[in-house]
């Protein structure tokens, strides 16, 4: 459906948000809704996307409008992936962002050496904590893995830089086990810990209940990741960030492993709603878009159509009880104001469900002067219609205007013997059967 089949209505609304009275409760102390940060890992976890390849110039492109957008982190594939992806990890590493560079390795020192030598800000070092993963992925025991991660994490500290350790699949793995390891990196000093969702299992209790007791355990902060293979993704990242987690690991359009990860989109969509002062004076939202486009260009996808913000009907309202609700107030039916976004609302008022109210305003956007009975009448002719076919704009605006003509017209008298069949308008209806009257 085009942009121009739709009715675009409004200004900006009077932050609905900050009426939302299912806001952060205030008395929750170690929530960091209103204080966290974003690591966009698009070039590490989203160059596992399936159809993911980034060129230099497309990954130095990504990371340039990530920075400009406002991320705190980027994270970069691990440079002992492959001789092009420590190239890249360097050349990103020079551009001078402001956002702090990160490379991502396995609880390794081979990955450890190479990874401090790309110039990165951070290292985030990660092994898996799961029965599942000790036994069949790296086939290590948590013995091995405390002494391995504090060799690494000391290595890496040594070098003055940032260092994370996170423990993979850690809703699958022993809570004491996992506590024991966080406990050990957290005494030497790591700058934070990480839990990932790594097969996307767990709810969002779950994740408030593993943050906080994490939280009662480490004094260092705690990011999350989280996947998106249960709808979860975005939804545990909220309640990671009210446990008191303060970084959320985040990709363009949510793209990695599988079905991927917490979206950037998504979750700001979330955030705005929760701590709007904080998301709109940090993150330059109106550029949402772009960033999207650019990345949904790049790994060859669209954006779905009912992606929070940018999705092609995000802001486009049909049925007549919410067109007529919006144009009195927005805030009815929007929680967000899609101009925070750089974007704009839509009345889609070609269709049978609409309403008279719907075809008043495009009627008084066509500067045509009729009585509400009449446009009761016209929005009738067009449900007719569109009981029969789809319909596009310029059909109700043709019906509008011809319903206006034949008011103003004077109706000329047929001779003798014509006039017999008389003509049908574009609803199939005789034309003079219209009001006349004003
Ligand atoms: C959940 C995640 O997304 S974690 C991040 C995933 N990222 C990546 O995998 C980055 C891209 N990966 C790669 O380029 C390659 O897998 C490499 C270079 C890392 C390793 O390649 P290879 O040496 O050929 O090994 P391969 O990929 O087949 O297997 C992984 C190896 O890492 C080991 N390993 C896996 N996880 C870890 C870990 N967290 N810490 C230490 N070692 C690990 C495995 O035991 C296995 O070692 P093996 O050679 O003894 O079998
Ligand atoms: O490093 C991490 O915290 C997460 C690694 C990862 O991508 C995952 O476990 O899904
Ligand atoms: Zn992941």
């Amino acid at each position: 459906m085009s942009e121009k089949e739709f009715q675009q209505v409004g200004e900006s609304t009077t932050g609905p948000a900050q009426q939302n009275p299912y806001g952060p409760n205030p008395a929750d102390f170690l929530s960091n809704v209103n204080n966290f940060q974003l690591i966009d890992s698009t070039l590490r976890e989203g160059e596992q996307f399936a159809n993911a390849f980034f060129s230099t110039e497309k990954k130095i492109e990504i990371a340039k409008a990530l920075d400009d957008f406002g991320v705190d982190y980027i994270e970069l594939t691990s440079p002992v992936a492959s001789e092009q992806s420590r190239k890249d990890c360097e050349a990103i590493c020079k551009l001078g962002l402001k956002a702090k560079i990160l490379t991502h390795i396995r609880c390794h020192m081979d990955d450890a050496r190479v990874a401090v030598e790309t110039g990165v800000d951070g290292v985030d070092v990660v092994i898996g904590t799961s029965k599942f993963l000790r036994q069949y992925s790296h086939g290590k025991d948590m013995n091995y893995i405390a002494n391995s991660a504090v060799e690494v994490i000391n290595f890496v500290k040594s070098k003055g830089i940032e260092i994370r350790f996170s423990s993979e699949d850690s809703f699958r793995s022993d809570l004491v086990d996992l506590l024991n390891i966080y406990k050990t990196v957290n005494k030497i000093g790591v700058n934070r810990v990480g839990i990932a969702d790594t097969v996307g299992c767990a709810n969002p209790r779950q994740v408030y209940e593993l943050v906080r007791t994490l939280k009662s355990v480490v004094s260092c902060d705690i990011e999350c990741h989280f996947h998106n293979d249960t709808g979860c993704a975005i939804a545990n990242a909220y309640t990671a960030l009210e446990g008191g987690a303060r970084l959320i690991d985040v990709s363009v359009l949510g793209i990695g492993e599988r079905n991927g990860i917490t979206p950037l989109g998504g979750l700001m969509a979330r955030m705005i709603v929760a701590a709007p002062e904080y998301v709109k004076s940090k993150y330059k939202l109106k550029k949402i878009r772009d960033i999207e486009n650019l990345v949904a260009d790049a790994v060859e996808v669209n954006i779905p159509f009912n992606n929070p913000i940018t999705g092609f009907c995000a802001f486009t309202h049909k049925a007549g009880i919410h067109a007529k609700a919006i144009l009195a107030n927005p805030s009815t039916y929007e929680i967000l104001d899609p101009h925070d976004f750089g974007l704009k609302r839509y009345i889609h008022f070609a269709n049978r469900l609409t309403g008279w109210n719907a075809i008043k305003s495009r009627v008084d956007q066509l500067n045509l002067n009729l009585t509400d009975a009449q446009i009761k009448e016209i929005t009738a002719k067009i449900k007719k219609l569109g009981d029969v076919r789809p319909l596009n704009i310029d059909d109700v605006d043709s019906i509008i205007k011809d319903f206006h003509m034949e008011l103003t017209t004077p109706m000329l008298k047929p001779t003798e013997g014509e006039g017999e069949e008389e003509p049908l308008d574009i609803t199939g209806e005789p034309a003079s059967k219209k009001v006349k009257t004003k």
